[in-house]
């Protein structure tokens, strides 16, 4: 006769942090205790909860308050799978290497330290015989690290576009439609939940950064860290950056774009970086509203792909956080385990000159002839070819005019840009480069 599932002995499972997601995580746990044996074919059993400070209420969590600690060292050291949600990167780091040295396997949403010091972690689950899944840590509830991983195994990726903060995301979007403020869209997403605990890795494009430099080492199979990433926030995005978007039937986001390049000396690298962008309403990830992310994936096979839904907050992190802890105690009840790291490619990541992409160029110029001709030149002497012009003439206040350019070109390497820029800013034709923006997805 077989033993039913919540009757063998329980997966026993350490809970580092009691936050926003490991304060979901634990109420998930708990209400689902019977689903999830039967899923894992054992229980689970939460032998303890490392938490900064003890004796705080935290009776909603629905568990024993016993199983609270501040010693969260010893904790890892009595468990088979270790759950780290705490954030940062020590005393994560050493916790999880502790935690492996002790046999466990590892689950995290620790995009930071993943993308810090992601092969330090990968080499200490291979000598220890671990698992370390970290779905959470890109995207919150979507699952798109396994199927990059394992579903499109045997495909070739070219290209992985997210919107993968959910905090930019909301404030770009509160800004684009109700022209709110900055500061107060940050403080709401803070008080949601979506924020990190410093809300600058979200606004400086940080948090975003980490991600693409896990999805570009997945998709490339490839070594890449987040110093590795070029990376702007949203803080430079102005009103008028918005309104020149939807002038051109766009909208602005923070992208992380992973691509496979051919660089300046012929060979394959790739292109990671993270920066506002203008896209077209009609392109997939132009609909992605609020705290929501998306991630838009072009592989050879498969053609596009987009991966939709919550990234951030308690309860949609912690369902993927779940989804790792399943799949590690099944490995562990079979005896299996998961992938290891796969770097084989070993593809370099190229400097951001040579990303190539399309630029928006809003010159403030004065209203007199020969000026489009000049500015013509000066684009030309650098290779970057122009798609539309839009002169647009402004009165001033004391009865002068100006002229706005309003500038498209066709792709070109950001190297190029960045030199017809300088350029455009020293004629004396040009009052001002107004505004510089990529725009992607054609
Ligand atoms: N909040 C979200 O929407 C998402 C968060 N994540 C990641 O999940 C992790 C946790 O994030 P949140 O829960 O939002 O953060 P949080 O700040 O709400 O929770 C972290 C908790 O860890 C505790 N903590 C810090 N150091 C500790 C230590 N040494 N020992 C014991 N406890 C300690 C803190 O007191 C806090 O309660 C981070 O890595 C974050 O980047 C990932 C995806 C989405
Ligand atoms: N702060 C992050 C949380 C998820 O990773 C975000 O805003 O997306
Ligand atoms: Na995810």
């Amino acid at each position: 006769m077989t033993t039913a599932p919540a009757q063998q002995t329980p997966l026993r499972v350490a809970l580092l942090g009691g936050g926003v997601v490991g304060g979901s995580v634990a109420r998930l746990l708990t209400s689902q205790a019977d689903d999830l044996a039967q899923r894992i074919g054992r229980p689970l059993e939460i032998v303890g909860v490392a938490v900064r400070r003890e004796g705080r209420d935290r009776s909603d969590l629905g568990l024993d308050p016993s199983v609270f600690t501040t010693d969260a060292e010893d904790l890892v050291t009595r468990a088979d799978i270790v759950v780290e949600v705490i954030g940062g990167i020590e005393p994560a780091r050493s916790l999880i290497l502790r935690a492996m040295e002790h046999g466990a396997s590892v689950v995290t949403a620790n995009k930071a330290l993943l993308a810090e010091d992601g092969p330090t972690l990968y080499e200490a689950a291979a000598e220890h015989g671990v698992d370390l899944y970290y779905e959470a840590a890109v995207a919150g509830a979507i699952p798109i690290l396994r199927p990059i991983r394992d579903s499109l195994a045997g495909d070739s990726i070219r290209r992985v576009t997210g919107i993968v903060n959910g905090t930019t995301n909301f404030v770009l979007d509160a800004m684009d439609t109700t022209g709110a403020g900055f500061a107060e869209t940050v403080e709401r997403a803070q008080a949601l939940g979506y924020a990190e605990a410093d809300p600058t890795a979200d606004v400086e494009g940080f948090d975003a950064a980490a991600k693409a430099a896990i999805l570009s080492s997945l998709a490339f199979h490839s070594r890449v860290s987040s110093a590795d990433v070029h990376r702007e926030g949203i803080t430079e995005v102005s009103a008028r950056d918005i309104a020149a978007a939807q002038e051109m039937d766009c909208t602005v986001k923070l992208l992380a774009i992973c691509e496979r390049v051919v660089g300046a000396d012929g060979r394959e690298g790739i292109s990671a970086r993270v920066h506002p962008a203008l896209i077209p309403l009609s392109h997939p990830l132009a609909s992605v509203r609020g705290a929501y992310n998306a991630v838009f994936v072009e592989a050879e096979g498969a053609g596009d792909l987009m991966f939709y839904g919550q990234g951030a907050g308690g309860d949609p992190t912690a369902s993927a956080v779940l989804g790792d802890l399943v799949a590690v105690a099944r490995a562990r009840v079979t005896g299996g385990r998961g992938p290891g790291e796969s770097a084989y490619a070993d593809l370099p990541v190229l400097p951001m000159g040579q990303a190539i992409t399309r630029y928006h160029v809003s010159l403030d110029v004065a209203d007199r002839s020969g000026v489009l001709a000049s500015v013509a030149t000066v684009f030309a002497n650098h290779d970057v070819s122009i798609e539309t012009v839009r002169q647009q003439v402004v009165t001033d206040d004391d009865g002068g005019s100006r002229a706005m350019l309003i500038i498209v070109t066709h792709a070109a390497t950001d190297a190029a840009l960045s030199a017809t820029v300088n350029e455009l800013a020293e004629l004396d034709t040009v009052n001002e480069v107004t505004s510089v923006m990529r725009v992607e997805g054609n």
